[in-house]
């Protein structure tokens, strides 16, 4: 039995031209392996194929060609027990307003054929937050109330697999945090957790490894901590005693910024030049330093490296 949560190969998955608009090449052969146990993200620009990708797994949108594996079960081959591996927490709330959180868990649950003596309706509730409303019209409920059940709707066959395409997007803080706190509780409890997000901040503190793809093809994959070295660029921002008129001829591949609060900031390769031949620099143009701070690369810089020149 293989470790991983999900294998995909040669994912390929074509739009058929419409009236309006041409063929559209969505995903253009991915393969993907994700670790069971792992939280992974898939991020990528708009229109990258991310959303696809998902609903591929999802079963809501046929693959064009390629395999995908499921909790070691071939799409293809064993649909019934690939699909009942994974839950899938939507971006939109697509709740009947006339339902209860308690029904429409029940309903949910009934669409997966659990036994009503299998259910962890009660559990469930009390995991969401939602169990002083789970007789409520979802009607009545608010967004964030709206997105929690959508979280519990993904829960109720018990999958090893949750995914969350864009599980935050336009949620408050409060809601964010309780949100997170519910995918690290299941995420210790064993679920492989993959999420799509915006805020790449989030993937940086939330994922083990992440997946960036854009024009629908796979242009990286790794672990967060691994992303976050392939930048080797650093700023050092140096703090003078007394505001300091010019900057200081620099060594070569070093570029420096007088900030508008009066720092000094150098950006360099730390793999060329030490930090301290740039302090020592600045030393010697009689600059008499107060303070230094040092400005590490964030996934937002890695995500935009490379993204933007493609
Ligand atoms: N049903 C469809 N018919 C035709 N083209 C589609 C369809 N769904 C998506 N596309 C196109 O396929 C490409 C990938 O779209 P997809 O929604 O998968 O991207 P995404 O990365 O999820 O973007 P977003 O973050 O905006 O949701 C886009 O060019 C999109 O216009």
């Amino acid at each position: 039995m293989s470790d991983n949560a999900i294998e995909i190969s040669g994912l390929r998955k074509t739009y058929a031209a419409t009236g309006r608009s041409a063929a559209k090449d969505a995903l253009k052969g991915i393969d993907l392996t994700i670790p069971r146990g792992s939280i992974f993200g898939l991020l990528g620009p708009n229109g990258a194929g991310k959303s696809t990708l998902i609903n591929i797994l999802a079963g809501l949108v046929l693959k064009t060609e390629g395999t995908v594996k499921i909790w070691g079960f071939d799409q293809d081959v064993n649909a019934r027990q690939s699909r009942a591996s994974i839950g899938i927490m939507p971006q939109e709330p697509n709740l009947d307003p006339f339902f209860t959180p308690r029904g429409s868990l029940d309903v949910q649950a009934g669409l997966y054929g659990v036994p009503r003596s299998q259910r962890r309706t009660d559990e469930i509730l009390d995991l969401i937050g939602l169990s002083d409303k789970a007789d409520a019209y979802a009607r009545s409920l608010s967004g964030g109330m709206r997105r929690r059940l959508l979280l519990g709707k993904a829960l109720v066959h018990s999958p090893q697999i949750l995914v969350l395409d864009e599980p935050t997007a336009g949620v408050d803080i409060e809601l964010r945090n309780l949100l997170w706190q519910n995918v690290r509780q299941l995420n210790e409890q064993g679920m492989t957790i993959i999420l799509t997000t915006h805020y790449l901040e989030e993937a940086e503190a939330m994922c083990d490894e992440i997946a960036i793809i854009n024009h629908g093809e796979m242009i990286v994959r790794d672990t967060t901590a691994n992303l976050l070295g392939t930048l080797d660029q650093k700023t050092l921002v140096i703090t003078p005693d007394a505001d300091h008129p010019d900057l200081p001829a620099l060594p070569d591949g070093v570029t420096g910024e007088k900030r508008a609060n009066g720092t000094l900031a150098f950006t360099y390769q730390s793999s060329k030049t030490p930090a301290g031949q740039i302090i020592d620099t600045v030393r010697n143009a009689g600059v008499t330093i107060r303070d230094v701070t040092s400005e590490q690369p964030d996934l937002e810089d890695v995500f935009l490296s490379l993204t933007s020149s493609r």
